[in-house]
């Protein structure tokens, strides 16, 4: 029986729970070894995907070492300076330690031989898994075997979800996440944060019963802990609520990584590593409940660049925002919203995408394309979003939203809903984004009773 998510029934079906531990879970020898107990403490767990140790008070995170790592092969062909820091943080958590020694050298000298950027930085979850297979007894699987890139074409699921079938089916074993190999057997690695996306993946090919996300927070929280303070765990949600929130902003699983988990109806749990009492927040495909909350969780996003173009007539010359689009293709910008009016359109693109060469190319690129009216980047805007599967079938959301920021004097510069009416998203002056994401908690979540 799948799709059930009490632990009892899960025991009594005999399903498998595949878990993922993140970087702050594997930090160290004392964290490693609550990880075991967790691990050991159900044996429906079966397999373990893992990752590099994350940042300590004394270190930065493994990943960010091998990158220092790789600067350096580029520069002399060793990594003499840094990769010892890399290996004390593995010799800290190894149980074996004249093993760990040799391999060890063993990976400083591959990586020093390949000079491959994406090998360099995938061992973090390479050795991570190695130790932690040989501490639990379970098999070590190498995610190079599972995880299939295509040079030019990126990510396969097909050809991954079949590996996974394969060599997964039964047993009990760690995998490192974050990376893959082509079918040339090089590694390629997933965006920073990708351990995410291969727990994911394995879970969905292998039609886990649950996914569990194992982290160092309760659970994910209805507001960014860093603006609110009494921001609480939300208990459960749909996907389409987690895509939203995390795209925005709550990033506690890479976004990417609910893909395979919606296709296969997987349900996700995100606990506490260090709170195993804690349920956590339950993800579901879908949820049907009497209580119809219209708002689940407020997220933003700060440093949005707006591209606004005017031409009067926009409307009925139907090339228009195709040329627009081209562009910026052709200048690899990538936006997130297009809000547009019958003589203007706006393109939302994150700060951190565009630099100052990219920004004029595209000015007058699209100057020379379209001849618009008037055309110019916005800047110091941020977003700010109220998220809730069911508020397509609440009155008042909108009212209560705009109410709410309109009582702290907050300046509404623009208002976008999202098609599948999970969100409606404002556009607020960067200098008032942590006074609008408070407003909407309080108006929205604050009587909330605890979880
Ligand atoms: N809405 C939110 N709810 C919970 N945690 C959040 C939220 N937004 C951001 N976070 C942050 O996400 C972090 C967990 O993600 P990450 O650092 O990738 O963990 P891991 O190393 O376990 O993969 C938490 O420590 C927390 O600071
Ligand atoms: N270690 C990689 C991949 C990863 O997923 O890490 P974490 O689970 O600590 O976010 C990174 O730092 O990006």
């Amino acid at each position: 029986m799948r799709g059930i998510v009490s632990m009892n029934d899960m025991e009594e079906t005999q399903a498998c729970i595949v878990c993922k531990f993140g970087g702050t879970s594997m930090a160290d020898s004392e964290s490693t070894e609550r990880v075991a107990e967790i691990v050991k403490s159900n044996p429906l767990r079966r397999i373990i995907v893992v990752s590099a140790p994350g940042k300590t008070e004394n270190s930065e995170k493994v990943t960010d070492l091998l990158i220092e790592c790789h600067r350096e092969i580029e520069a002399c062909g060793k990594c003499d300076q840094t990769f010892p820091l890399v290996a004390a943080r593995f010799l800290q958590i190894a149980t074996d330690t004249k093993d760990a020694e040799r391999e060890l050298a063993k990976i400083k000298s591959q990586m020093e031989n390949s000079g491959q950027y994406d090998f360099c930085v995938s061992r973090g979850e390479y050795l991570s898994a190695y130790f932690f297979a040989k501490r639990l007894g379970f098999a070590f699987i190498d995610a190079a075997e599972l995880i299939r890139f295509h040079r030019y074409d990126g990510y396969d699921s097909k050809e991954s979800e079949k590996l996974c079938r394969a060599k997964l089916k039964n047993g009990y074993a760690v995998v490192p996440g974050f990376y893959g190999a082509d079918e040339t057997g090089a590694i390629v690695t997933f965006s920073r944060g990708g351990s995410d996306i291969t727990g994911s993946i394995v879970a969905g090919a292998i039609k886990a019963d649950l996914y569990e996300n194992w982290t160092d927070v309760d659970g994910i929280l209805n507001a960014d802990p860093r603006i609110v303070e009494n921001a609480r765990i939300i208990p459960k949600m749909t996907y389409g609520e987690l895509r939203e929130l995390s795209y925005l902003g709550a990033s506690v699983l890479h976004t990417d990584a609910l893909v395979p988990l919606i296709k296969n109806r997987t349900p996700l749990q995100v606990r506490n590593t260090f709170c195993m009492s804690k349920r956590g927040t339950v993800i579901y495909p879908c949820l049907k409940e009497p209580e119809k909350k219209p708002v689940t969780g407020i997220v933003g996003k700060k440093d949005i660049l707006v591209l606004f173009i005017h031409k009067i007539g926009m409307n009925q010359q139907k090339s228009i925002v195709r040329k627009v689009l081209s562009v910026l293709e052709y200048y690899g910008v990538s936006f997130e919203h297009m809000p547009s009016s019958i003589d203007a359109v706006n393109f939302l693109i994150p700060k951190s995408s565009i630099n100052d060469a990219i920004r004029s190319a595209v000015l007058s690129e699209i100057k020379k394309s379209i001849r618009p009216d008037e055309i110019k980047f916005i800047d110091r805007l941020s977003i700010v979003s109220v998220v809730g599967r069911n508020m397509y079938q609440c009155v008042g959301v909108a009212e209560k939203m705009f109410a709410a920021l309109a009582r702290e004097k907050i300046n509404i510069r623009m208002i976008i809903q999202g098609c599948r009416e999970l969100n409606i998203i404002a556009g607020v002056d960067e200098d008032r984004y942590e006074d609008a994401i408070r407003a909407l908690h309080r108006a929205f979540l604050e009587e909330e009773t605890p979880s």
